[in-house]
């Protein structure tokens, strides 16, 4: 029975316009709680399947699959998301985007409404506070990016040697004063890893550390370079190529030219405007690359969900 009724015999045996039965399938605002019972109570009975007819209908490809991002504005993730689209579009799958702002509770609506729609599969930007629970119906059809969990396929960077790599090559530049602006330790990868990664390194090194742990936003790190920055630093390290950005307004207006310094990124718009910067590119494309791969692959049934690390390399 399933996809040979459309919205059209929904509507009509719901009683309702096919607008409405829209409208409930999306989940959106603007219909009765009654009605939207009493037009859920078809789609159960019938074992409707919505986009898929939906989509059959207008002539569109049968093959959908989400990515929810935490930020449309990040710099990394477009980088990522800029590779996994072409790779899904080759293999005929309409990919959509949606947004998670670090809310787990939106991940869980997302992924509510998803399964509603059948979708294919879904790349699902984790982060602290999504947990192996929320994600248990899609084990097959998930691949997380830049986190992972027991039991999912994830494609993660590696945070401790992104730091390490920036931190021998400033040592070997003849830095001994290096100083630090990152994020706190709620957030287990960009916060916690990269920065207990500058620690070690400084203990390794019996070098003093000298830090602020901010947060992810380009204001924070123009705000706190005057609290990590002493008269004898010489090099300052950021473990995201935003904060640098904002680090560099900083120095720029304090007219500092004598600190080096260095990101964890390569993004197009920092080595644009700041070309002098020691990087090292996590390989954000590459990661968009094997995520949709890896989840062509999964829907499929030709792979196993696993755990993919993308090395670091300085530019
Ligand atoms: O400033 P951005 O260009 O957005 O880069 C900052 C970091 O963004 C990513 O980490 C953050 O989002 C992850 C989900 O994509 C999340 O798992 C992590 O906890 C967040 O810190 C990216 O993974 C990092 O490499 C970027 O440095």
């Amino acid at each position: 029975m399933q996809n040979r009724l459309t919205i059209k015999d929904i509507a009509r045996l719901s009683g309702v316009g096919k607008s409405t039965v829209s409208r409930v399938l999306n989940n959106e605002s603007g219909v009765s709680q009654r009605t939207r019972e009493r037009v859920e109570a078809v789609v159960n009975q019938h074992g409707f399947s919505p986009s898929r007819s939906a989509r059959a209908m207008r002539g569109q490809s049968d093959k959908v699959v989400a990515i929810i991002v935490s930020r449309l504005d990040s710099l990394s993730e477009n980088l990522a998301v800029q590779t996994m689209l072409p790779a899904f579009y080759e293999q005929g799958y309409d990919p959509i985007m949606m947004e998670s702002q670090f809310s787990a509770q939106l991940v869980e609506e997302h992924l509510q409404m998803l399964s509603r729609r059948n979708i294919d599969g879904v790349v699902l930007f984790g982060f602290t506070g999504v947990t192996e629970s929320l994600l248990t119906s899609w084990q097959s059809s998930l691949v997380l990016l830049a986190r992972d969990a027991s039991g999912f396929a994830s494609v993660c960077y590696d945070d401790d040697g992104a730091i390490q790599l920036l931190m021998e090559n400033l040592y070997a530049r003849g830095h001994r004063h290096i100083s630090f602006i990152g994020v706190p330790h709620s957030d287990a990868t960009t916060g916690k890893r990269r920065h207990d990664a500058y620690m070690a390194f400084c203990q390794r090194h019996q070098l003093e550390p000298k830090f602020a742990l901010p947060g992810l936003a380009m204001k924070q790190g123009y705000e706190h370079a005057a609290h990590v920055l002493a008269p004898h630093t010489t090099a300052l390290l950021c473990a995201t190529d935003t904060l640098a950005l904002g680090a560099s307004k900083y120095l720029q207006e304090q007219r500092i030219d004598t600190v080096q310094l260095a990101s964890v990124g390569n993004t197009p718009l920092m080595k644009f405007l700041h070309p002098e910067i020691v990087t090292v590119d996590p390989g954000y494309a590459e990661a968009g690359r094997q995520a949709a791969a890896q989840l062509i692959e999964q829907v499929n049934g030709r792979a196993t969900p696993r755990q993919i690390v993308i090395p670091a390399h300085l530019v």
